[in-house]
């Protein structure tokens, strides 16, 4: 149970003691006037039991009076109640995920790798949503509920015990119904969470596929997998109502089965005349007013167990380990793999006892077959992944313990595949220096060959660009990219062949940028086309993760070895024709 508050609570339970302090006030606030108008009809009652009395006038209007003034204090205890909980369900949920968002940004990318990318949408939306919900409704009368009938025990049985007994004797049943089976309702909850992930997390693959499906024709195919998904969420769905339904039917049944029994031992009673009429009565306005929060709890007691499952993945998340590392590193310096080993995962090794250097300001490529490795060095020399064996030194400095932010601060990345951000071109741009001034934004865009046609668009730097830069060519959107390369000024620049995929045209506005970047500066530099890294300093040649040759264009191309074999390929292919 401990467990389950504190997951709940997002790791710390004092979050729901302000919730459930206020719902409490205000079941009690519902129990007083049920006690008041046990007043007002016993000084009816009395007036028809003893004529000779009268009614009491005076009384009567002191009650109402009272009740009137209840009125006040009710609302001002759900008004507490709204304040302490939804209030502060949303709060903590848009903070909460607002922290989780910014932990994801500190994980490895080997993490993202491993879960399903709308598995994490769903964490963040779906599974907080959950909480949020049980949070802000379902806590807070989860605790009055079960505080209220033991307040309202404590007092019924000092004035009638044998009535306060019957009342509540069925409740453990109840209880214990639910604790037996609870088991069985977190696994049902934890398969129904797992299936509605599956399925959100096909359907957002079926929706950023649609161009591929729809130009492979794989309708059929790809809809399978998403009716399928489907298919076992409804499954779960069934499976989950079908038995949750009957379990907390049950209980309900056996925790108001209290009723029926204190109305039977009132009956009996009052008839024996241990009982009187207005006690009778007493019993039965608190009897309702107790029992109607305990059967709305129940009823939502399934809710709550699923939003505990969601609770959990939350907090799993919330427990992965950030990468480690606070020194800062020197970026001027050599860049230095020694007998570097890494795998994506264990099992699979991608970089094979790697050793190099790099000396400042130069620009080395790396080449070799596609799968040998050149675009996993980049992403270790930027410590998107921490390496298994061996050290990657930067000026000198085990980048293992450099802070990861640090880090990225010192090196800018151009990729084939830009990713623009659903904003303007303007702060598309600025992401390399969030603080740059508009002339510093168009000083880079014009060093990267793109003010020209920024300007022509109708709203210039505040044109807004679709999600992922829908709205722009791939040679546009590359000259963006570099341009927030140039913003950023980072002594290190690690390329993606960023030409590889653009026409003649592009490619060579595309050449121009990139030449302002590397500009006294560490240059790596992934080429598929040998012929743009003939004037490198240096070439690293890779084979299946491993250094095989290394040194200049025609160092390498006298040695006759992968590099040489490669080369003449590519000669060869660039005399082909489609006839
Ligand atoms: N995120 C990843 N998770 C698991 N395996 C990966 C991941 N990224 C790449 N790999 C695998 O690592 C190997 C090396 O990939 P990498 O992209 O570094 O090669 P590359 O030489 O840059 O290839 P290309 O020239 O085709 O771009 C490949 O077998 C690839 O399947």
């Amino acid at each position: 149970m401990n467990r389950y508050f504190t997951n709940i609570s997002g790791g710390n339970i004092r979050n729901l003691w302000p919730s459930s302090f206020a719902a409490l006030l205000d079941g009690i606030s519902k129990v007083i006037p049920a006690a008041l108008l046990v007043d007002i009809f016993h000084t009816i009652y009395s007036s028809f039991a003893e004529p000779e009395a009268g009614l009491s006038i005076g009384r009567l209007w002191v009650v109402c009076a009272f009740l009137f003034f209840w009125l006040m204090v009710s609302y001002g205890a759900y008004a507490l109640l709204y304040d302490k909980s939804y209030k502060a369900a949303y709060s903590l949920a848009a903070s909460g995920r607002l922290k989780l968002a910014e932990h994801l940004r500190h994980l490895s990318l080997g993490y993202f790798g491993k879960r399903d990318p709308g598995d994490v949408t769903n964490l963040l939306l779906s599974d907080y949503s959950q909480v949020e919900h049980t949070i802000s409704h379902n806590v807070p009368q989860l605790i009055s509920a079960v505080i209220l009938p033991l307040l309202a025990l404590s007092g019924l049985v000092f004035l009638d015990w044998q009535m306060a007994l019957a009342m509540f004797v069925a409740v453990p049943f109840g209880v214990l119904l639910l604790w037996l089976t609870d088991a069985l309702q977190a696994r049902l909850s934890e398969t129904h969470v797992k299936a509605k992930n599956e399925a959100a997390s096909r359907l957002q693959e079926y929706l950023s596929g649609i161009r591929e499906i729809k130009a492979h024709n794989m309708g059929g195919k790809r809809f399978e997998r998403l009716r399928l998904s489907f298919d076992r969420l409804m499954r779960a769905s069934i499976r989950l109502e079908g038995v949750m339904g009957p379990l907390i039917m049950g209980a309900m049944l056996l925790t108001r089965s209290g009723m029926t029994i204190m109305i039977f031992a009132g009956s009996y009673l009052l008839v024996g005349g241990t009982l009187s009429l207005p006690v009778f009565l007493l019993f039965l306005l608190v009897g309702t007013r107790v029992f109607e929060p305990l059967t709305v709890v129940l009823m939502n007691y399934g809710e709550m167990r699923y939003s505990a499952y969601s609770a959990q993945r939350i907090m799993d998340v919330q427990q992965e380990q950030p990468m480690q590392g606070t020194e800062s590193i020197q970026p001027q310096g050599q860049i230095v793999f020694d007998r570097v080993i890494f795998g994506y995962d264990d099992n699979a090794l991608i970089i094979r006892d790697l050793s190099f250097t790099i000396e400042p300001q130069t620009i080395t490529a790396l080449v070799g077959p596609s799968g040998s490795g050149k675009s996993t060095v980049t992403r270790l020399i930027a410590r998107f992944w921490d390496i298994q064996q061996g050290t990657i030194e930067i000026g000198g400095q085990s980048i293992r313990h450099a802070n990861p932010e640090d880090l990225l601060k010192h090196i800018s990345m151009v990729f084939q595949d830009v990713y623009l951000f659903q904003d303007t071109i303007g702060n598309n741009i600025r992401i390399g220096k969030m603080d740059a001034t508009q002339e510093e934004v168009e000083a880079a865009a014009k060093r990267a060959c793109c003010h020209e046609f920024i300007s022509q668009l109708p709203q210039g730097y505040d044109t807004p660009v679709g999600e992922g830069g829908s709205t722009l060519s791939g040679g546009e959107k590359q000259r963006i990219s570099i341009a927030r390369a140039l913003l950023k000024d980072a002594s290190i620049v690690l390329l993606d062949e960023a030409t590889a995929s653009l026409d003649p045209e592009n490619e060579s506005a595309v050449q121009k940028a990139i030449n302002e970047l590397v500009a006294d500066k560490t240059v790596i530099l992934i080429a598929h086309r040998l012929k743009t890294v003939q004037h490198a300093d240096k070439i690293l040649v890779l084979d299946q993760g491993q250094l095989v040759e290394e040194g200049t264009h025609m160092e390498l191309l006298k040695r006759k070895g992968l590099y040489a074999d490669l080369w003449s390929l590519q000669q060869e292919s660039d005399g082909w024709r489609v006839k």
